[in-house]
């Protein structure tokens, strides 16, 4: 059996087609730019890789390419479900479920809490359900896993109507890339599943960091929407939320144009005024330029900040974990932050930690450290292929 996995983004899509007990997908790739003359699909096969043009194409044209791919390959009949990353469930969902009618609305009903990306979920699902309507399709929820959040976590400290009427709390994202690598931890370094603590950093383009405590998520940096907490590549995270008003008031701007430049031009971009690309920065910091170097310096303090912060969140701690583009390959930016964690009795292996790029995995603390590091490789696609293909099997709602 074969999932095909979808992961759209507002202008993107990124998709798998592999088995659910894992190994190579058999096709894989990235659609982008879609809905503009410069929209190109990328396709991965067997090693092989090809980029064509998919001028104007959208969502629907780029889900249309991958049919025509499976069917190229023989592939097509072997898919038996479609999985989707869905990213906010809000309170409705704590796992993965079977897209009907009334999962549809509720995910439009979240679209408020994530302009930016639930419409492209919506867009590729019923692309998908245009294209493979005899197929089972699932979505997999980026707020799921966080639903076992306590309240003291969970609850701002707003007029309690707000939460009541207009479901105002903190949410989570990026949840099956945190237990993915929260699972894989547990394996690697041989822990009680039902006994273990572990801070998890998911550092990509957005980046969130979660608490994980005998399996379950406790707390996490994401809050209402994917733009609180950590500084991301263009998001803010954590401001004082009197900056909005402030910036309308003063500088004339209306709401819309405040939330807009919060998420998308700032972050590593807003600070360097160069770019949200981890590689470009630290290359540019490398040749003195200045905001390069104070974005990368902002960056490393307040992850560093936020994960030694939840050690209030955990019993006992484990291990942390580094994943996601920057925490699977900036060796820079991971010993940076093992730097200001000494506190926590963190001891780097700095050769180790040199030697790990490119997805691999591995230890990158010292074997007198009071606290292993790990950096993990994550693999949201597959965990969105194991949880599509347990509901397909299950025949579970
Ligand atoms: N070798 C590298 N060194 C430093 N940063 C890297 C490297 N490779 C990728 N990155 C960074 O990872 C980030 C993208 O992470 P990724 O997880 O692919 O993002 P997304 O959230 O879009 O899936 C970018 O900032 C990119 O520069
Ligand atoms: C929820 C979220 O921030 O997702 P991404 O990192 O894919 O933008
Ligand atoms: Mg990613």
């Amino acid at each position: 059996m074969q999932v095909l996995v979808l992961n759209a983004g507002s202008s993107s899509l990124k998709f798998a087609v592999m088995a659910p007990q894992g190994g190579e997908p058999a096709l894989s790739g990235l659609a982008e730019r879609l809905g503009t003359a410069q929209a190109s699909i990328r396709l991965d096969r067997g090693g092989e890789r090809v980029t064509e043009a998919l001028a104007g194409g959208s969502h629907r044209e780029a889900v249309a390419r991958v049919l025509k791919e499976l069917e190229t390959l023989g592939l097509r009949a072997q898919v038996a479900a479609v999985g989707h990353r869905v990213v906010h469930g809000g309170e409705l969902f704590a796992a993965p479920a079977r897209i009907t009618p009334e999962v549809m609305a509720a995910i439009r009903a979240c679209v408020p809490l994530a302009p930016l990306h639930n419409p492209a979920n919506l867009a590729g699902i019923v692309a998908a359900q245009e294209a493979f309507p005899e197929l089972l399709q699932v979505a997999v929820f980026d707020t799921a896993f966080h639903q076992t959040l306590p309240p003291v976590a969970y609850r701002y400290a707003v007029p309690e109507e707000w939460y009541e009427k207009r479901r105002v709390r903190r949410y989570g994202f990026h949840g099956t890339s945190h237990q993915f690598v929260a699972q894989e931890a547990v394996q690697r370094l041989n822990l009680d599943p039902a006994q273990h603590g572990l801070i998890t950093a998911h550092l990509g383009n957005g980046a969130s960091v979660a608490a994980v405590r005998d399996g379950r998520s406790v707390d996490t940096s994401m809050g209402l929407t994917p733009l609180e907490g950590l500084v991301m590549g263009t998001r803010s995270g954590n401001v004082d939320p009197g900056l909005v008003a402030f910036m309308v008031r003063e500088a004339g701007l209306s709401v819309e144009e405040v939330t807009d430049a919060l998420n998308t031009r700032s972050g590593l971009k807003g600070l360097s005024g160069l770019t949200n690309d981890m590689r470009e920065l630290e290359a540019a910091a490398a040749g003195g330029h200045a905001g390069a170097q104070l974005a990368l310096d902002v960056f490393v303090y307040r992850l560093a900040q936020t994960m030694a912060s939840y050690v209030v969140s955990l019993d006992r701690l484990d291990a942390l974990v580094f994943t996601g583009g920057i925490g699977e390959n900036s060796v820079g930016v991971r010993a940076r932050v093992m730097a200001r964690l000494h506190g926590l009795g963190l001891v780097p292996d700095p050769a180790a930690n040199a030697a790990l790029s490119g997805g691999r995995s591995g230890v990158v603390s010292a074997p007198e450290s009071r606290v292993t590091v790990l950096v993990i490789g994550t693999n949201e696609e597959l965990m969105i292929a194991r949880q599509t293909a347990e509901i397909t099997q299950g025949g579970a709602a």
